[in-house]
């Protein structure tokens, strides 16, 4: 008998990996070198800022309306500590099975192992490792970190490298700020007491490669995503301008950013939280490591006052962002009957 794939990892006709174009014209890429002699300015419209942020500024605006996605180099992060986490992900998804059960997600506490997750109710083809710098306890969440006694390097690792990400994180949130004609520190006060986490993925090679996905098509729920990608490539987005699938092209030490339904919402839809999943194939092994950098659980998010106006009223009813948190995590841990919570089921009609 030939090879049976478990069927709760097949996708639906229409959601299978087929069309992507995979050399099409890539997501912007964008050099934050300016940021290295120059400070991130304060006041949008402070006639002092130097030619070469303004520029910086509007190439994010451009890239956060057209495409929702960009790739950053010249970030800061340094090249030495990419390498040592990319290593130190590969180590502890090698462990035997048994090692990282230990380390397992529960149903009450999300952070830790898991290769259960469903997207959408499908579940996808990878395996992951949460952690965070920050462990509480709420009402409604508990996150506390599970790390694996046999890999002692891993933590160290990882902790270092979630400060030097959520650095360039707070960076990039200002520019967009900014792009969006706000203080650079707008969005930043709700950032206090994050519920930002670092996922390590592992998607390992499948025999039938194209009735399953890594991650199913969705859009971040967060704030802002901050991915590291090896050189293997899988994560493809839907274009804005003609909904095609094109695959994000691995640039070396760059990272992706992308826009979660967060930002869409506070931007009462100037910017948008783009679609995308990561399609895996049948040879190698490919990693990601994405920060999702998320605004504090207490936060309830609802459009700007400052981006309303009589003419372009609010698009969203408020909602609290630790109770959607918690929601969608409960809808991802297993498949459910019902479809999970989504952004547009606070969309005013
Ligand atoms: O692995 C990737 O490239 C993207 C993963 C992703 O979209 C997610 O975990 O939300
Ligand atoms: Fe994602």
């Amino acid at each position: 008998m030939g090879f049976q794939i478990d069927p709760t990892f097949i996708q639906a006709a229409e959601h299978r990996p087929k069309s992507t174009i995979s050399d099409a014209g890539s997501i912007p890429l964008i050099d934050l070198s300016p940021l290295l002699p120059h400070q991130i300015p304060s006041d949008p419209s402070d006639p002092a800022i130097p030619n070469e942020i303004s520029n910086l500024i509007a190439q994010i605006g451009e890239a956060c309306e057209n495409w929702g996605f960009f790739q950053v180099v010249n970030h800061g992060v340094e090249v030495e500590l990419l390498e040592k986490v990319e290593a130190v992900t590969k180590e502890f998804f090698a462990l035997p099975v048994e090692e990282k059960r230990k380390v397992k997600r529960g149903e009450v506490n999300p952070m830790g192992y898991y290769d259960a997750e469903h997207t959408k109710n499908v579940r996808d083809w990878k395996e992951v490792f949460d952690f965070s710098v920050t462990e509480w306890v709420t009402p409604l969440l508990r996150l506390e970190n599970h790390w694996p006694e046999t890999l002692p390097a891993m933590r160290e690792v990882c902790e270092k490298y979630y400060k030097a990400v959520e650095k360039l994180a707070f960076k990039l949130l200002e520019l967009i700020s900014l792009s969006l004609n706000l203080p650079a520190k707008r969005l930043s006060a709700f950032y206090e007491d994050s519920n930002s986490y670092i996922r390590l993925n592992h998607y390992s090679p499948c025999d039938s490669p194209d009735l399953v996905l890594g991650v199913g098509c969705h859009k971040d729920c967060g704030g802002l995503t901050v991915l590291f990608q090896d050189e293997v490539g899988g994560l493809d987005i839907k274009r804005k301008t003609d909904g095609e699938w094109i695959r994000v092209k691995p640039v070396h030490n760059s990272f992706i950013v992308n826009l979660g339904d967060i930002i869409q919402v506070w931007s009462n839809d100037k910017y948008e939280s783009v679609e995308h999943r990561v399609t895996v194939n049948s040879e190698k092994d490919r990693y990601s490591i994405p920060l999702f950098f998320n605004p504090a659980s207490s936060t309830n998010v609802k459009p700007l006052e400052e981006l309303v106006s009589e003419n372009n009223p609010p698009k969203y009813h408020e909602y609290n962002w630790g109770h959607f948190y918690k929601t969608r995590k409960d809808s991802n841990f297993q498949k459910l009957e019902k479809e999970n919570i989504q952004i547009y089921h606070f969309k005013r009609v």
